[in-house]
């Protein structure tokens, strides 16, 4: 069992409906059990598209799916919704995003882990700060300090100082 992050975000229709309704068709995919879920956030659109303002939540899963089989799962669900996708980064009725799988670190062309935009968005951050465990803390942590301009936050250690 596995615990993995999914960021959700809607901008069109009825947005809390899309988003409640996501979670719902993740909790009733087998092998896939919503365990935690953070507040909704009504947040403004990040991008150079002019848009809506979103809704957006990060859930917290336990699953037994392997990351490209749960990613899948995510599509099928902005499927299920009528996400129409007809610009990038433009509006959507809900765009289900795969942020962290265990402690998966990965690369591919369909998959990358954990989500490669994660430092660069509040919408995420927030939320997620709300529902993440201390392991998964302390990594993200790590993932902010080398995504931030290097140097700008390193780790401190006193030993050193002290040599
Ligand atoms: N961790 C991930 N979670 C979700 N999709 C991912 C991930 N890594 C890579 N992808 C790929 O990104 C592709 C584009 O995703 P999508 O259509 O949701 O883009 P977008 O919503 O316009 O932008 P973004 O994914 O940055 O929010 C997906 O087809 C998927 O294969
Ligand atoms: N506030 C906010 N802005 C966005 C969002 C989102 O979920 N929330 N998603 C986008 C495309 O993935 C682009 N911009």
């Amino acid at each position: 069992m596995t615990e993995a992050y999914i960021g959700l975000g809607a901008n069109l229709g009825d947005r809390f409906h899309n988003l409640h309704q996501a979670v719902q068709l993740l909790d009733e995919t087998p092998k896939v059990q919503v365990v935690r879920q953070s507040l909704v956030y009504e947040t403004q659109p990040v991008g150079d598209v002019p848009q809506d303002d979103y809704l957006n939540q990060v859930v917290v899963v336990e699953t037994e799916l392997n990351p490209q089989a749960l990613l899948q799962r995510l599509h099928d669900i902005e499927a299920a919704l009528h996400r129409q996708r007809i610009v990038r980064w433009g509006p959507r009725s809900v765009d289900l995003d795969l942020l962290v799988y265990g402690d998966v670190h990965m690369q591919s062309p369909e998959l990358t882990l954990p989500h490669p935009e994660l430092a660069n968005r509040r919408f995420v951050l927030v939320p997620l700060l709300e529902v993440i465990d201390k392991a998964h803390a302390t990594w993200i942590a790590e993932l902010l300090m080398h995504t931030l301009d290097h140097n700008w936050v390193r780790p401190y250690s006193q030993e050193k100082e002290e040599l």
